[in-house]
């Protein structure tokens, strides 16, 4: 039989490049607190990446440097080629526009209808007709599955529906980026699972590349293709999360490991039974 003929697929470029970047915040008793250090990191455009790290890592920090929520004290910020870190504010504003993203509480404006609150950042950006904006909200309704629930109000949504309006908003102004601030930790199982499936939907239809800080290791497990590992600021290690053989050299980088075996010999073990069954 002919030998399949395998070659690597070429690098993707990075879409996010951090290069150097540190932040630092005061006390209030008058010190300071150096919460990301020095950290180097890019993100292949297209990827889904993940990052973890115990409570009080710096992982919400290092994903608001991303899209300059928090400004480093040194360090550049470069996504899509653009140095956000060198930009004006107005610059920054509009590329900005690339950059969605989303939150574990959701942030959504609780008097504003899921249609207003979808629309918002296409009103504060550009000049879009009313038609066209319209047009948009719909299609970001759609894409989260909740086309019928434009003329609801935010307290009249489940957790998960209330998480698809923040999807479909930061979707609607049509990002390369989405960074996600443990966007399912709020959710119970199933909802996790379904919001999970949006954001892969997201990404594959879409091409949009995910940033995600979750605690969740079966997160990770189910929606990354890379994961970096933060403690105290620094990034001590990154795989690919389907990476199996390569030691793994943190403790939560080990946990992850032996969360997908177990998985793992779950899966065969319920595909055995199912046989078993059908025989
Ligand atoms: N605005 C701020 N002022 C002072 N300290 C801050 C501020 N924001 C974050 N920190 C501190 O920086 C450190 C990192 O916080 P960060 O929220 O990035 O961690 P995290 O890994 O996301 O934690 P968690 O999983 O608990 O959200 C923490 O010690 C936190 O108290």
């Amino acid at each position: 039989m002919a030998s399949a003929v395998t070659s690597a697929p070429p690098p993707a470029r990075p879409l996010i490049h951090l290069d150097a970047v540190s932040k630092r915040f005061a006390l209030p008793d008058g010190r300071s607190f150096e919460a990301v250090r020095d950290v180097s990191l890019q993100v292949p455009a297209g990827t889904i990446f993940g990052l973890i790290g115990q409570s009080g890592a710096g992982k919400s920090t290092l994903l608001r440097l991303i899209n300059l929520l928090e400004r480093p004290d040194s360090g550049r910020v470069v996504v899509d080629g653009q140095e956000l870190t060198a930009m004006s504010k107005a610059q920054l504003r509009k590329a900005r526009q690339n950059i969605g993203m989303i939150f574990q509480q959701f942030n959504l404006l609780q008097n504003a209808t899921v249609f207003e609150n979808v629309a918002f950042p296409l009103g504060l950006h550009g000049r879009r007709s009313k038609a066209e904006i319209a047009e948009r909200v719909a299609e970001c309704l759609e894409l989260v599955g909740l086309s019928d629930k434009a003329s609801s109000y935010p307290a009249q949504l489940s957790g998960g529906q209330k998480q698809r309006v923040a999807i479909a908003r930061a979707l609607a102004p049509r990002p390369q980026v989405m960074l996600c601030d443990e966007p399912t930790s709020a959710l119970d199982t199933g909802t996790t699972r379904s919001v999970l499936q949006t954001l892969r939907e997201i990404n594959q239809k879409l091409g949009v590349t995910i940033v995600i800080v979750t605690h969740e290791l079966a997160v990770v497990q189910a929606l990354c293709d890379r994961v970096a590992v933060v403690e105290q600021g620094r990034i001590v290690e990154q795989f690919a999360v389907a990476d199996q053989a390569t030691p793994r050299l943190s403790t939560l980088g080990r946990e992850l490991l032996l969360e997908q075996q177990r998985q793992h010999i779950l899966q065969r073990w319920e595909s055995g039974q199912l046989a078993e069954r059908a025989s």
